[in-house]
C-alpha cells in the first residue's frame, strides 16, 4: 500500500538500554535493538506485539519520555528529545496507566487541561462523545479502569492534536464503549490525524489499522496493511473443518488431490490442513455425497492476522533458541 499523508513520525535504528540490572549480574538490558518506524498523518499506525515486545518504551522515546541510546526519531520534523513547547502542543498522549490525578472530577480536569491550549476542542463536545457525562461527579480514583480510559482518551484529544499516541487504547473497554472509541479514532484519521497506538489484540489491529508494524523482542519483524499481512500466509497451509460421523478415512476422499494433513479429535471432529483448493473441496463433497454422508458443519478457515503474528513469534522464539544454544555450546 502507498502510504499517503506526510509522516508525523519517523524512527531509525532505535535502541533503548535499561539497567544496570542487579539480577542479571548488573548488565544493561536491550529493551529495544533498532527499532525502524514510520507513521502517516491520516492513517492509524498500530505497534503489535505481545507483554514485553517493546511497545510502551517505543512509544516513550518517540514522545521524548525516555531518553534513548541510539538511532534517530523525529516527531513531527523535530527531536522530541530537544522538543519546542510549541511542539508539545501538537502531540496528544494516552499513557497506558492514564497517569490522571485521582482526587480530580473528570470534567473539570478536562476544562482545566483545555486552558492549557490555544484553540481546544469543546469540553462538552468531547465529554458527550465519549459519555463522560454519566461519571461526571465522580472523582478519577473511584472511576473503572475503562471510564478512566475515556477520560484519559478525552485528555489527550483535548488540544486538537495533530499526532496522537494512544497506548493500549481499548484496555478495560466494555464492548459498547470500545466500539465509541474506535468510531472516534476512525473520525480522527479521516480530520488527518496521525494516530499511532500500541495493542497486542489483534481483533483491535484488524479492525483499526492502515499499517501494523510488529515488534518482537525489540525488533519491527514484519510490517505492511493487514491485507499485505495476511498476503504473507496465503502461501501456507489453509484448515478445513468438518463435522460428521466418525471414523472416515478422508484420506480417501484426497486420494486424487494435492497432499493433506488430516486429524480426527474429538471423534466426529476433522481437520484437513494443506495448501487447499476448490479441488479439494470438491474431491471431499463428491466422496460425502457418494457415501450419502451430510456433514453437520464444514468451514474452511481464513488466515487471520492472529496466524501470521503466531508464525512470526514462534520462529522468533526458535531463533532465540538456537542462538542461546550458540552461545552456551
Ligand atoms: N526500566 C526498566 N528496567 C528493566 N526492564 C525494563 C525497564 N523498562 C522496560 N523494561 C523491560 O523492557 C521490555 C519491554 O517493555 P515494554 O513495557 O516496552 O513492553 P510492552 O510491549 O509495552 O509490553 P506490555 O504489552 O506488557 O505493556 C520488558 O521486558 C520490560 O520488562
Amino acid at each position: 500500500m502507498l502510504r499517503t499523508g506526510d509522516p508525523c513520525l519517523e524512527i531509525e535504528g532505535l535502541i533503548h538500554d535499561v539497567g544496570p540490572i542487579a539480577a542479571e549480574g548488573g548488565r544493561m538490558k536491550r529493551v529495544l535493538a533498532g527499532v525502524d518506524l514510520a507513521a502517516h498523518r491520516g492513517q492509524v499506525t498500530v505497534l503489535l506485539g505481545v507483554n514485553g515486545a517493546g511497545k510502551t518504551t517505543t512509544l516513550e522515546c518517540a514522545q521524548g519520555l525516555r531518553r534513548r541510546t541510539g538511532g534517530t526519531v523525529r516527531l513531527l520534523g523535530q527531536d522530541p528529545q530537544t522538543a519546542s513547547a510549541e511542539l508539545r502542543s501538537r502531540v496528544g498522549v494516552m499513557l497506558q496507566d492514564g497517569g490522571l490525578p485521582p482526587s480530580a472530577r473528570p470534567l473539570a480536569l478536562l476544562r482545566h487541561v483545555a486552558g492549557m491550549y490555544r484553540d481546544p476542542l469543546p469540553v462538552a463536545e468531547l465529554a458527550e462523545r465519549l459519555g463522560l457525562n454519566e461519571f461526571a461527579g465522580t472523582t478519577i480514583r473511584r472511576l473503572s479502569g475503562g471510564q478512566k480510559q475515556r477520560v484519559a482518551l478525552a485528555a489527550a484529544l483535548i488540544g486538537r492534536p495533530d499526532v496522537v499516541f494512544l497506548d493500549e487504547p481499548s484496555a478495560g473497554l466494555d464492548p459498547q464503549s470500545r466500539q465509541v472509541v474506535f468510531d472516534l479514532i476512525a473520525d480522527l484519521r479521516t480530520q488527518g490525524l496521525g494516530i499511532i497506538l500500541t495493542t497486542h489484540l489483534l481483533d483491535d489491529a484488524e479492525r483499526l489499522a492502515d499499517w501494523v508494524a510488529i515488534l518482537d523482542r525489540g525488533r519491527i519483524v514484519a510490517e505492511g496493511t493487514v491485507a499485505e499481512l495476511l498476503g504473507t500466509a496465503t502461501t501456507t497451509a489453509r484448515r478445513l473443518t468438518l463435522r460428521a460421523t466418525a471414523g472416515l478415512d478422508l484420506a480417501e476422499a484426497f486420494a486424487g488431490t494435492g497432499p493433506v494433513d488430516i486429524a480426527e479429535a474429538p471423534a466426529g471432529h476433522y481437520t484437513i490442513d494443506g495448501e487447499l483448493t476448490t479441488a479439494h473441496l470438491a474431491a471431499l463433497t463428491r466422496w460425502l455425497d457418494a457415501r450419502g454422508i451430510m456433514p453437520s458443519s464444514l468451514e474452511l478457515g481464513r488466515h487471520s492476522l492472529e496466524d501470521v503474528f503466531l508464525g512470526i513469534a514462534e520462529a522468533s522464539a526458535e531463533e532465540e533458541l538456537a542462538s542461546t544454544a550458540r552461545k552456551t555450546a
